[in-house]
């Protein structure tokens, strides 16, 4: 099973990713948008400040990703992590938008989840309603939706002012979401409820028993 951590100029948890996706059992290239990613099973947008964040976090990159959007239509499996949630959706790849913090500051701390939908391929490996802890990273995380999106992950509080304490999203093998699970891998970073995130997605393509 292949997986790609696109790298784009200001990405800062391209590592991260990277390490998540070995641990699950991937084998992890990086990838720029301009390569050829057609062979990959999974491609991972990471957190970070693509771009500076200039115009607005995401707006950069997403005008050059156009190879992530057929890889997309083409059956390919994609997660954006914070920013990477921010590229998605100002690539209409997923809907509604993310402003900045109602608190108007970056909030970086462990936040807990609930988790709304275990029937992605993402999320097979979790319980319904399960509770998780994954850390947060990001001034730009308020989700406002525009539409009835099909919703992952809830924070249990009002975190950032988020539409309904919307966390994360999924549509056509698409998952987006601002808490970092390739953060939460390990003992030694404080949780390692990130880690069946990516099991889950790596049995799923694999079409093991789940
Ligand atoms: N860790 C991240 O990806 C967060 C950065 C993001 N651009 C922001 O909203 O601040």
């Amino acid at each position: 099973m292949k997986a790609g951590v696109v790298v784009y100029p200001g990405s800062n948890c391209d590592r991260d990713a990277y390490y998540a996706l070995n641990l699950a059992g991937f084998k992890t290239y990086y990838v720029s948008p301009k390569d050829d990613i057609n062979n990959l099973d999974l491609v991972v947008l990471p957190g970070g400040f693509s771009y500076g964040d200039y115009l607005r976090p995401g707006a950069v990159s997403a005008r050059e990703s156009s190879s992530i959007k057929e890889f997309v239509e083409n059956g390919g499996f994609v997660i954006g992590i914070c920013n990477g949630f921010q590229i998605l959706v100002e690539m209409g790849l997923l809907p509604g938008a993310l402003l900045q913090n109602e608190s108007g500051k970056f909030i970086c701390k462990f936040v807990e989840l609930e988790v709304v939908d275990n029937t992605t391929p993402f999320t097979l490996f979790y319980k319904k309603g399960e509770k998780i802890r994954l850390p947060i990273a990001h001034g730009f995380g308020r989700y406002v939706s525009v539409s009835n999106p099909n919703v992952v992950f809830r924070y249990t509080e009002n975190v950032n002012g988020s539409d309904e304490f919307i966390a994360g999203i999924y549509e056509k093998n698409v998952l987006g979401m601002m808490p970092h699970p390739e953060r939460a891998v390990d003992e030694y970073l404080g949780s390692t409820d990130g880690l069946k995130l990516f099991r889950s997605v790596f049995e799923y393509i694999r079409g093991g028993n789940i």
